[in-house]
């Protein structure tokens, strides 16, 4: 038997679903080249979908694995995070062997983009899983004549059981921005973090890979190519003001996102540019 990957709807949008023989499965959808849901082999589901989340394309869905291009948060003049998250994206390579499958998906400028912001680009997002393992990666292609800059995440909701009970390690000794502190420049000084009121920090030039500790289960963040980490939780006041929230949804996520956040990434024109991020089941 070798590993699947099938294209179906999901909440009424095209998605692919990856199925691994060894029973781990991924749902990506075409919308945004989200990934919406996975669950590793013999596990459970790792990624948070808002229950309230808007599927019509009216607006980025809430959960999963968003794709922020070319502007990360509000760093400029662009839509929040940027412009890629709503639209439909194209799929190109499509790969399955015995213990993986893959899919590619494509997006690049159209008339919408270039009035926002002025670029030829291609971009490409490859989703890969294995029975423990979902690799997400980003790759952008400068396809203009002139060099640009851009800020990027690949915006990862995890589902915890309890936010409070969660414990993220790795950060320790780093500085961060803290953003639900009028981006103060602060250094972490905890064993872990435990998220117990808003918290929205871009931890700079993290190199290790980080682990998260949920009741019984763990889960390894590796990245590669983005150079930040931000961790987001808008805690009961801001999730309040979240249309496609519920009331307690902020107590059941954690986004630990792979970022480049803090220096803008310069792109001469031709040049590539790629980033990863890889969730382990342990
Ligand atoms: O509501 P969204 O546009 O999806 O943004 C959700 C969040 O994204 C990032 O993590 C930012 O650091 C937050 O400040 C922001 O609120």
């Amino acid at each position: 038997m070798t590993a699947s990957i099938e294209t179906r709807t999901f909440h009424d949008q095209p998605a692919l679903v990856l199925r691994t023989p060894g029973g781990a499965q991924a749902v990506v959808s075409l919308f945004g080249a989200q990934v919406l849901s996975w669950t590793p082999a013999g596990g459970s589901e790792w990624l948070y979908l808002s229950p309230q989340a808007r599927h019509d394309g009216s607006t980025a869905i809430r959960g999963g694995i968003p794709v922020c291009f070319p502007q990360f948060a509000t760093l400029g003049k662009l839509p929040k995070n940027g412009l890629v998250r709503t639209r439909p994206w194209s799929l190109g390579e499509q790969r399955s062997g015995d213990d993986f499958a893959l899919v590619t998906l494509t997006t690049s400028e159209d008339d919408a983009s270039y009035a926002a912001w002025p670029q030829r680009f291609s971009a490409e997002v490859t989703v890969i899983i294995e029975n423990e393992r979902l690799g997400v990666e980003f790759e952008v292609e400068n396809t203009g004549h002139a060099s640009f800059a851009f800020t990027a995440a690949l915006h990862t909701y995890l589902r915890v059981r309890e936010v409070e009970n969660a414990r993220l390690e790795g950060l320790h000794g780093h500085e961060y921005r803290d953003a639900a502190d009028n981006d103060r420049i602060k250094r972490d000084s905890g064993e872990a973090l435990v998220v117990e009121a808003e918290t929205d920090r871009v931890y700079h030039d993290v190199q290790r890979p980080l682990l998260l500790r949920d009741g019984w289960r763990s889960l390894g963040i590796n990245v590669e190519g983005f150079p930040d980490v931000v961790v987001w939780n808008p805690w009961e006041q801001r999730c309040a003001q979240l249309p496609d929230m519920p009331a307690n949804g902020f107590r059941h996520m954690l986004c630990v996102e792979a970022a480049a956040a803090r220096r803008r990434i310069e792109l001469d024109a031709g040049e590539q540019w790629y980033g990863r991020q890889t969730l382990i089941a342990l």
